[in-house]
C-alpha cells in the first residue's frame, strides 16, 4: 500500500467506496493516470466513462479557467447564467425528440437526473406504475435506485408500482430465445394483465445495459418496446448516462436503435470528469411544477460551461467516428489477443463502450473470481478497468474517447495478459481479498 492509499483507508469512508485494487492516483494526462510513486497506468475505464475527454483536455482547462476568471454565480436555481442556458439550448438542438416544445433540468449525476425523472413522471402523469429492466442501474440514491434493477442494490427499497423485466441478452437469453421476441410477448402479456399498461407512467431503457454487463440488445427490440410503449402512452426514458454522448459510435446510443424516446438523461462523460447531468423533456412534463426537483449547486457555471466545452470537442475533434472507429480497432484487438483463451465467453458493445464476459471453461457459468483477479492483475500490469455485470463477471471497457490506436492496441494486450495471468493463478485470493469490488 502506497501513503495516499494508507491516508486514505484512514480518512475517508468506505460507504463510497468501490474498490478493486489499491489505485492511487496522483495526476493525469490525456489516457494516461500518474499513480503515487510515478507509474503511468492506461486508463480504459474513465472513472466509469466520465472523462469522456481523458484528462487535462486543452478545451476542458482553458473553458473551465475562463469560467473561473468571471465566475457568474453557482447556481440556478433563483438566478440564470449564460453557460447553463447555452448549454440547454445545445442539449435542445442535439437530441432528438418528438416534442416540438422541450426543455432541460440540469443535474449533478446520473443518479439525481434519474430521481427526477422518477419523481415527476407518475406526478405529472397520474400513473402509479413504472417499469424498469433487471440489471439496470439507473443511479445510487434512494429515487434512482427505486428504479434500478441491479443485483448490487437487491437490498434497496424498490419503488411501490415498479415493476422489472429481463433486458434482452442474446448470450444467455430470455426463455433461450436470442432475438428478443419471447421477451416483448412476456412484457406485452405483463402490459395486459398484471401490469395494466395504462397505467404505467413510464418504461426506464438503457440503449446498452452498462452495469447489468455491457449487453448490446438483439437488433430491434427497443424499437418495438417503443412501439409497445406508445400504444399504451407510456413515456420511455433513455438512460445514456455511461453510453451516450459519442461513446457508442453515434452521438446517442439510442441511435443505433432507430428510436426516439420521449426523454432522455445525460451524466458522466457529459461533464468530462466535472459533476453535471441533464434530462431533456417534454415542456408539459418539464415544467410541471417550480421547485420540484433542485440542489443548490445545479446549474453552476463551471461544471455547465465543462459541459460546454465536451459538447464543442466531441464535434470539433470528430470523437463520434473516432469512438467507432478505435472502438472497432480495439475490439478486434481483443478478439485477437484473446482468441486462444476459453474463459472469454463473449465480446460485445458498441464504439468505446466494451464489455468481455468471463465464464468457466468447464461449464461456459459466469467466472466473478477470474473477473476480480484479471482487473487486479490488469492494474499491477498497467492499466486501469474494472468488470460489472449481475455476475460480476464482465469486464468493461469505457476508455476516454480520445483513445489512440496505439492505447488501444496495448490496452488489449494487458487485457489478454491479465486474463492470462489470472486464469493461471497468479493473483492469489489474499492479494484481492480486501477488494469487494460489487
Ligand atoms: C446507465 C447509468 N445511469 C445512471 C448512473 C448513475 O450515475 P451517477 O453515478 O453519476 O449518479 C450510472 C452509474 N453507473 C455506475 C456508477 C457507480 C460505480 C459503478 N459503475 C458505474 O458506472 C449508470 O451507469
Amino acid at each position: 500500500m502506497t501513503p495516499l492509499y494508507e491516508r486514505d483507508r484512514a480518512a475517508l469512508s468506505s460507504l463510497q467506496k468501490l474498490r478493486f485494487f489499491p489505485l492511487s492516483v496522483t495526476g493525469g494526462a490525456g489516457c494516461l493516470l500518474i499513480e503515487e510513486g510515478g507509474r503511468e497506468l492506461l486508463d480504459l475505464s474513465a472513472s466509469w466513462g466520465a472523462a469522456s475527454l481523458g484528462h487535462g483536455h486543452p478545451a476542458m482547462r482553458a473553458t473551465i479557467e475562463r469560467a473561473l476568471s468571471n465566475q457568474a454565480g453557482a447556481s440556478i436555481l433563483s438566478g440564470t447564467n449564460e453557460p447553463a442556458v447555452e448549454l440547454a439550448e445545445m442539449l435542445l438542438k442535439l437530441t432528438p425528440g418528438k416534442d416540438d416544445h422541450r426543455r432541460v433540468w440540469l443535474g449533478h449525476s446520473g443518479s439525481d437526473a434519474n430521481e427526477t425523472v422518477a419523481r415527476v413522471v407518475p406526478a405529472a402523469t397520474g400513473r402509479s406504475r413504472i417499469m424498469a429492466f433487471s440489471g439496470a442501474y439507473h443511479g445510487g440514491t434512494q429515487g434512482s435506485m427505486s428504479v434500478s434493477g441491479h443485483s448490487a442494490q437487491e437490498g434497496a427499497t424498490k419503488a411501490e408500482g415498479l415493476t422489472l423485466v429481463p433486458y434482452p441478452d442474446s448470450f444467455r437469453p430470455f426463455e433461450n430465445d436470442p432475438t428478443g421476441d419471447a421477451l416483448l410477448t412476456h412484457i406485452e402479456r405483463l402490459l395486459a394483465t398484471s401490469c395494466p399498461g395504462d397505467e404505467v407512467a413510464c418504461f426506464f431503457i438503457e440503449p446498452i445495459q452498462a452495469d447489468g454487463g455491457l449487453i448490446v440488445p438483439p437488433e430491434g427490440f427497443l424499437a418495438r418496446l417503443s412501439e409497445i410503449c406508445a400504444h399504451y402512452g407510456i413515456l420511455t426514458v433513455c438512460d445514456e448516462v455511461k453510453v451516450g454522448l459519442a461513446r457508442s459510435g453515434l452521438l446517442h446510443c439510442f441511435e443505433h436503435e432507430r428510436i426516439v424516446p420521449d426523454i432522455v438523461v445525460f451524466g458522466k462523460g457529459l461533464g468530462g470528469g466535472l459533476p453535471i447531468s441533464a434530462v431533456v423533456g417534454p415542456s408539459w412534463l418539464m415544467d410541471h411544477a417550480p421547485a420540484f426537483s433542485m440542489q443548490t449547486l445545479h446549474g453552476n457555471p463551471v461544471c455547465a460551461s465543462a459541459a460546454l466545452a465536451v459538447l464543442k470537442t466531441i464535434q470539433a475533434e470528430g470523437l463520434v467516428s473516432r469512438a467507432q472507429e478505435v472502438g472497432r480497432i480495439l475490439t478486434s484487438h481483443i478478439a485477437g489477443a484473446t482468441a486462444q483463451q476459453p474463459e472469454v465467453g463473449h465480446i460485445r458493445g458498441r464504439g468505446l463502450a466494451i464489455g468481455v464476459e468471463l465464464i468457466r471453461k468447464e461449464d461456459a457459468e459466469p467466472d466473478a473470481d477470474l473477473a476480480r483477479k484479471t482487473v487486479y492483475r490488469a492494474w499491477q500490469l498497467g492499466a486501469v478497468f474494472y468488470y460489472v455485470g449481475m455476475n460480476s463477471n464482465v469486464l468493461e471497457l469505457t476508455p476516454p474517447l480520445i483513445l489512440t490506436e496505439n492505447e488501444a492496441e496495448t490496452g488489449a494486450q494487458i487485457l489478454a495478459q491479465a486474463i492470462k495471468d489470472a486464469a493461471s493463478g497468479m493473483v492469489g485470493d489474499d492479494e484481492v481479498a480486501e477488494f469487494t469490488g460489487w
